[in-house]
């Protein structure tokens, strides 16, 4: 929202960053407790003004405030939700209770806390801390209007074969090799935004979207692994990253596009000689693990027309 202000133009937003917050809900009737760890960013577009260009604060949400309301309303949750539908029901909150709000933006991501299980049986109240973590941005307008995307990030895939990398550019600064045999390594950051359109269209299930969550990573897992015995070839950290993006809009109609940043983690090739002997030479085994440099490749895909 761009206003006006001593000649210029002048855009603002204020908001509270990284409000840590944990919900336990006890004594379930199948006797499990159920928890969430999320980290909230609140971000307000309001009617404010006068806060900047005459030192009247009459129309501040305090973010003082804003950090107290995610409590309450995590304590107002009476059954588990998903960090999209508590996102959606605190935009809905700070878009409808202040008359000066007119945008909403909530940022949530979710410590990825998993139920244990112990001698095969699942544990009823405990939980280990597992790798990638499930993430969320919603904005909400005072109409109802919604955008929500969904993601997830540091999620750490590897194999170490049905993979290589032929055919590209051969020039004067070329040395790489051309393989069809190489570790394949990436750490996915994926989002992916749902077609729903207005806070009213979203599904009323609060566990909705943590379920789609696990379809969305299963989809992206089992494509970039395949078959458990077979496995899939790579042509490219490319190709299977467009692979993946079109198996999550094939399989989720209510998804509308899906963004990938998929970097090429490098596990170099070990070779050691000295000037008389060979003292390592690589056969598919030794490897030199990297983190940087690392190549980047990310991409988005869309549908030219939404389904909903
Ligand atoms: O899958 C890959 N894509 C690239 O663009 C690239 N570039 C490179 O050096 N190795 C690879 N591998």
């Amino acid at each position: 929202m761009a206003n006006q202000l001593d000649g210029f133009k002048f855009e603002q937003r204020h908001g509270k960053d990284r409000v840590r917050v944990t919900r336990v809900w006890r004594s379930y009737a199948d006797g499990n407790h159920y928890m969430v760890e999320w980290n909230v960013s609140i971000s307000l577009l309001s009617d404010c003004l006068n806060a900047y260009d005459r030192d009247d604060n009459s129309d501040i949400v305090a973010t003082d405030t804003m950090k107290n309301t995610v409590y309450v309303k995590a304590k107002e949750c009476s059954e588990p939700h998903s960090a999209e539908n508590f996102a959606i029901l605190l935009a809905k909150h700070f878009t409808s209770f202040y008359k000066q709000v007119t945008t909403a933006i909530i940022k949530i991501v979710e410590k990825p806390w998993e139920r244990v299980s112990i001698d095969g049986q699942l544990h009823t109240h405990g939980f280990k801390l597992g790798s990638e973590k499930h993430t969320t941005e919603v904005i909400v307008e005072k109409s109802g209007s919604l955008q929500l995307t969904s993601g997830i990030k540091g999620l750490s895939v590897l194999k170490t074969t049905k993979s290589g990398f032929e055919g590209f550019i051969r020039d004067k600064y070329t040395v790489l090799p051309e393989t069809r045999e190489r570790m394949l390594a990436t750490e996915v950051t994926a989002s992916w935004r749902y077609s729903y359109k207005s806070v009213s269209s979203v599904p009323q299930n609060p566990l909705y979207f943590a379920e789609k969550y696990l379809d969305v990573k299963k989809v992206l897992t089992s494509t970039f692994f395949g078959h458990p015995k077979e496995g899939v070839y790579s042509a490219s950290v490319q190709s299977t990253l467009f692979h993946i993006a079109k198996a999550v809009l094939n399989r989720f109609p209510e998804i509308s596009s899906v963004e990938l940043k998929m970097p090429n983690i490098h596990f170099l090739p070990v070779n050691i000689s000295n000037k008389n002997d060979t003292i390592v030479k690589f056969n598919d085994d030794v490897y030199l693990p990297t983190d940087e440099p690392h190549g980047s490749i990310e991409a988005t895909l869309s549908r030219f027309w939404s389904k909903m």
